[in-house]
């Protein structure tokens, strides 16, 4: 099953009187276990179709089927969950709970998914472990450096043990070697946990770790480039 698939999906905003086309008859295949990068200028339309493809937001028209679901076939509460269960998110100004600690921020998704004691326990752990900041767990976010904090929010969004996670430009706030040094993670995790990424980056440095880059202009696809492997 692929983790998301777009069908002449075409999105609009209206500011005041005015009609802002965003996206234009998209089709887009997500393919599993893949790094997937959104690139295109400023205002060609990445984080709307970032936003679609979280369930954060609903197209005009076209069809999106995330993890097997059709998203506009949900009520506004069980695409609340539906987003809980089955996709991570990832965001360039980190949007940690500030008077959360790494390990609370980390158990936030978990308690609201309901998940028992014991394997909240483990599974934050693991990913503390993981993202290398174990010693750091009962740190609040402003006691910890810009890196450290976006390794706390990669634990978080893979808390729930998604299918999908989704980042909106995570280097964008970091100095580009902490940059590089979070992509090699989240490309790590991305293998060892067998999750789809799905970015929308202007950083070379992301685009180059991308398994998967698609080219947005003026709210259209323009090119898909997929590595070997699948071609
Ligand atoms: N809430 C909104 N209301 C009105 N227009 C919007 C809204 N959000 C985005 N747009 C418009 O939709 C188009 C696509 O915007 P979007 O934010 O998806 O682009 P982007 O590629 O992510 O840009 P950037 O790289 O600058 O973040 C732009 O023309 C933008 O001005």
């Amino acid at each position: 099953m692929l983790p998301v698939t777009l069908r002449q999906v075409s999105k609009r905003y209206q500011l005041d009187s005015i009609d802002v086309p965003a996206l234009g008859c998209i089709d887009l295949d997500i393919l599993p276990n893949r790094f997937t990068v959104l690139s295109g200028p400023s205002g060609s339309g990445k984080t709307t179709l970032l936003n679609l493809i979280g369930c954060v937001d609903l197209p005009d028209s076209g069809e999106i089927v995330v993890a097997g679901q059709k998203v506009q076939s949900l009520s506004d509460n069980a695409l609340a969950d539906f987003r809980l269960r089955h996709v991570g998110f990832i965001f360039q100004n980190f949007n940690l709970l500030p008077v959360l600690t790494a390990y609370e921020n980390i158990e936030y998704p978990l308690l609201l998914a309901k998940v028992n004691a014991n394997e909240r326990k483990k599974r934050i752990t693991t990913l503390l472990d993981a993202v290398g900041l174990s010693e750091k767990s009962k740190h609040l976010p402003g006691q910890l450096s810009g890196g450290q904090r976006q390794r706390v929010a990669i634990a978080r969004a893979l808390a729930t043990q998604p299918q999908l996670v989704l980042a909106d430009e995570p280097t964008a706030n970091l100095d580009s070697h902490t940059g590089a040094a979070i992509i090699a993670l989240m490309r790590q995790m991305q293998r060892d946990l067998a999750v789809s990424f799905v970015f929308s980056s202007h950083d070379p440095q992301v685009l180059a770790a991308a398994d998967d880059a698609v080219m947005i202009r003026d709210g259209q696809i323009t090119e898909i480039k997929r590595s070997a492997e699948v071609v």
